[in-house]
């Protein structure tokens, strides 16, 4: 069998078995028999059984060894009865992928040893060709195949999240230097983000292509832009990325954090799902978005610090507002934080789908 036919078959039958799953209707808002969860950052430190495979084997290494990828992601599956998986892998792997020298740091996150900072630096940002992820197939393929009806979720980062790291050199609080060419050189700005649009939407295509259901775009810091600067320098490069993968058919969803005054445009740069972080009511949330979307949200992640009684009302109060939404797939405000309880994410799970058992 040819690649392409052999990839087309792989994803008919993953996107098939998967089709009808509290999830996925969910994400087309369809009625469902209960309200589907899942976590950010579900599969990671808050496990024993993660910690315990990923020792000695560094983040960005671990992301390409299909057989421990698939092991890692299955994990929280098999935990906590999750209603979808979401693929184990970062943001910055594809940039690695087309020969970026950057590294995960333990306790920071992404670092890019030369920063991009001039024109002459984007020659370092060439396409992502299918090859060079390789491992990314062939680990949605062996994990599609262990999953079943349960629906995998492909990701990737926004091109202007991904461009805070590599402009930055780093995690960032004040995203000086990324607004510094924002502002002072906008063309070199839209160069950049359009090489970073290109590599996303392919990244996002691999995952498809192997199988992934649907797909996450994470605009993680998008929250430090005013909405006019959203609007005119970020939302076209986004746009395209969604864009790119429409053809698909999988839903698409849009997250970031501290994006309150931001979602009606994350929405509008061409998501199916909007996710919503802890600051803003589902409720309100919506009339922000307006008709026609699904919201995925929005728990404080550091509510599961708190006693059981305390995470049930406040997942009850996440609920309510979230009583009128055309769909809804209950997810934490952002990630997991490495010291929750898993136990408590394993109630949770059981609570909201008790809750909300139609
Ligand atoms: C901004 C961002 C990154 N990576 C990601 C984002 C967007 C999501 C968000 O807003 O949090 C996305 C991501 N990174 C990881 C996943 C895996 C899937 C999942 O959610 O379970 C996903 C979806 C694995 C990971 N990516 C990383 C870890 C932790 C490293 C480890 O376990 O050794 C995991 C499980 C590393 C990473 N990579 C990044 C950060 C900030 C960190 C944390 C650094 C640290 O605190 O140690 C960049």
């Amino acid at each position: 069998m040819s690649e392409r036919s052999h990839q087309q078959t792989g994803r008919t039958a993953a996107h098939e078995a998967a089709h009808d799953s509290a999830f996925l209707r969910a994400c087309r808002r369809e009625p469902v028999p209960h309200t589907p969860v899942w976590f950010m950052r579900q599969a990671g430190r808050s496990l024993p059984e993660y910690r315990k495979v990923r020792e000695g084997v560094p983040m960005l290494e671990s992301c390409m060894r299909p057989e421990l990828v698939t092991e890692i992601t299955l994990q929280p599956v098999r935990r906590h009865g999750v209603d979808a998986a979401i693929f184990f892998s970062d943001i910055v792997v594809p940039l690695k992928a087309i020969g970026i020298d950057l590294d995960i740091k333990p306790g920071v996150g992404p670092v890019v040893a030369d920063p991009v900072r001039t024109r002459a630096d984007l020659d370092r940002l060439r396409p992502l060709e299918p090859g060079d992820v390789a491992y990314v197939t062939e680990a949605i393929g062996m994990l599609t195949a262990e999953l079943g009806a349960t629906p995998l979720i492909g990701f990737a980062g926004a091109p202007f999240t991904l461009a805070s790291y590599l402009i930055e050199g780093g995690p960032s609080r004040t995203y000086e230097r990324t607004k510094a060419m924002m502002y002072g050189d906008p063309q070199l700005w839209a160069d950049l983000v359009g090489r970073l649009s290109a590599i996303t939407s392919a990244f996002l295509r691999v995952q498809i292509e192997a199988g992934a259901s649907a797909v996450q775009l994470f605009d993680s810091w998008a929250g430090a832009l005013a909405p006019a600067d959203y609007r005119r320098y970020v939302m076209p490069a986004s746009s395209e990325v969604f864009a790119s993968v429409a053809g698909y058919g999988v839903p698409r969803i849009h997250f970031g954090v501290g994006t309150g005054e931001l979602l009606a445009l994350m929405g509008e740069a061409g998501a199916d799902v909007v996710g919503v972080d802890w600051r803003v009511p589902l409720d309100e949330a919506a009339r922000r978005i307006g008709p026609g979307k699904a919201l995925q949200g929005n728990l404080d992640p550091t509510v599961l610090f708190a006693p059981r009684e305390a995470v049930e009302t406040k997942t009850d109060e996440v609920l309510a507002a979230a009583r009128d939404l055309e769909g809804h797939v209950f997810n934490l405000g952002h990630g997991v934080m490495p010291s929750t309880d898993p136990d408590a994410l394993t109630h949770l799970v059981e609570y909201v789908h008790e809750r909300t058992a139609r």
